[in-house]
């Protein structure tokens, strides 16, 4: 089928990509105009396990292309995608600038019937926006054509968005037009050849489904965290209660991990903005405030450690940063730990020696040259000359340290594990002091 989709970010790039790997005829549109320019030199412009050789094999097939041009976009689709950024508005609420901004673009040059997939996570009643910003501009040309718009959230996950696109858990396709529900089925057909997958609503349930999702995980992830303080101050360890819970099937050992709070581009916005809506409607929602509180919380628990640790004299301070990201597998910073951690660091008047595999490219586009940030380009670089380490990232290249060597170089040797990588004991053997989440013992000054 002919697709066009509007923004190559994580969601438009990956999507695009896989549809055009099982034989559909996409083109990508995208107003930034270097990452198109990239992307057709064959760059990637983000770091996505699998993306880079699917995009180049897809792309010399000719069956993947991308574009500024956003009518020849809306001429080739018959599906169009809309993947376009909806961030937090100052009130919490998710910001349509860019949907609309997309569907007004799509009815300027409409020539014909269009489906329109909105695969932006919008707020209940946005496709009834979008219909009505189309509607309009069609009006303003004196042409009416007929078309759907369609609810189509996406699910992937950054890190393993590809596979996740390639072997999705659903399908969710939000619509009241049958036609509109075949033309989705025949494009995700190749998809759904195991078991179906497809689960067909109607536009509202659709948009407020994707909503659901996310906030339910960070629920998890929040009450987890609850746990975790509880764990601490009864003397009980919050990795072996995980493991107790998560044997049980009807909770399951996914997102119950304790931390440094859910960050990323979508939980932080998507849990204020259900918040959000749900004040629209006059209705309080006490258990998503709560999720939101316990995850600001969450945030700021290894800055206070540290600061606490060092008895409030930051300053002068070098600590080891390992991990930028705001999860293994991407270089995405957005609202990540990293981020809160060393913007408290140096407001404190700390100095931060970071490493990350693969974000510190991010980092220099985000802060630039500082001299409070040294970019190591190893874990052990950023261990030398530091006073401790403060873990933020899980990667799998921090889980088995030289911790003799790690013992030599931190003046302090102090370890601060927001991702609970390690065996205590093990660090203790060491030498090495230890605070991490939610395991007894986490007073740092009995520790060293
Ligand atoms: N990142 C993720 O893991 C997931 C994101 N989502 C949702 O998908 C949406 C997109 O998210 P991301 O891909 O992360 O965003 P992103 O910020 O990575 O990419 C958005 C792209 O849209 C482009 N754009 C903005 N206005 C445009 C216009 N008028 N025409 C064409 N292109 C335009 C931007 O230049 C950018 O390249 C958001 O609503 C997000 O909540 C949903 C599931 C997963
Ligand atoms: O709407 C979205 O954008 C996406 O948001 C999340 O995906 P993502 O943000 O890429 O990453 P997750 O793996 O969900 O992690 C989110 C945050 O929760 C944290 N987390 C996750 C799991 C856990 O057990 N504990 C925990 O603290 C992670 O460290 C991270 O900060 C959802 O998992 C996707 O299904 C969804 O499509």
């Amino acid at each position: 089928m002919k697709v066009s989709v509007f923004g190559t970010g994580y969601v438009g790039l990956v999507q695009g990509t896989v549809l055009a790997d099982v034989g559909h005829d996409v083109i990508c549109i995208d107003i930034d105009e270097a990452k198109v320019a990239g992307l057709k030199a064959g760059e990637i412009p983000i770091h996505e396990p699998g993306l880079a050789p699917l995009v180049l094999e897809n792309q010399a097939a000719g069956r993947l292309r991308f574009t500024t041009n956003a009518a020849e976009g809306v001429a080739h689709g018959e599906l169009i995608f809309l993947a376009v950024g909806t961030p937090p508005d100052e009130d919490g609420s998710a910001d349509l600038k860019h949907v609309l901004a997309v569907a007004r673009t799509i009815a300027r040059y409409m020539d014909g019937p269009r489906t329109l997939v909105n695969k932006s996570t919008v707020p209940v009643g946005t496709a009834d926006r979008v219909a009505a910003a189309v509607r309009e501009v069609l009006q303003e040309r004196g042409v009416d054509y007929p078309f759907d718009v369609v609810s189509n959230p996406e699910f992937l996950k950054e890190g393993a968005a590809v596979a996740d696109c390639k072997r999705p858990d659903r399908i969710v396709i939000g619509t009241d037009s049958p036609a509109a529900e075949a033309r989705l089925r025949e494009l995700y057909a190749p998809f759904n050849r195991n078991h179906d997958k497809i689960v067909v609503m109607d536009i509202r349930s659709a948009e407020l489904t994707k909503y659901a999702a996310n906030a339910m995980l960070a629920t998890k992830i929040s009450f987890m965290n609850e746990i975790a303080n509880l764990a601490e101050r009864l003397g009980a360890d919050v990795e072996a209660v995980r493991r107790g819970i998560g044997s049980d099937p009807r909770i399951g050992y996914h997102f119950i991990y304790p931390g440094l709070g859910y960050g990323g581009s979508c939980f932080p916005k998507d849990v204020k903005a259900l918040i959000h809506t749900a004040r629209s409607t006059d209705f309080s929602p006490e258990l998503l405030l709560a999720v939101e509180r316990r995850n600001e919380a969450q945030r700021r628990v290894l800055f206070d450690r540290i600061n606490a640790f060092y008895g409030g004299e930051l300053k002068g301070k070098v600590v080891a940063l390992w991990g930028l990201a705001f999860k293994p597998n991407t270089d995405d910073m957005r609202e990540a730990p990293s981020r809160s951690l060393m913007e408290a660091l140096w407001a404190a008047g700390a100095r931060v020696q970071a490493h990350d595999p693969v974000a510190m490219q991010e980092a220099s586009r985000v802060y630039g040259e500082r001299s409070d940030l040294v970019l190591a380009a190893t874990p052990t670089a950023a261990l030398e000359g530091a006073d401790c380490l403060a873990i933020v990232t899980e990667w799998q290249t921090f889980r088995v340290p030289d911790f003799a060597q790690m013992a030599h170089l931190l003046k302090d040797r102090m370890v601060f594990d927001g991702r609970n990588l390690y065996d205590p004991a093990l660090l203790a053997r060491h030498g090495l002091g230890y605070s991490s989440i939610g395991r007894a013992a986490q007073d740092p000054a009995q520790q060293v």
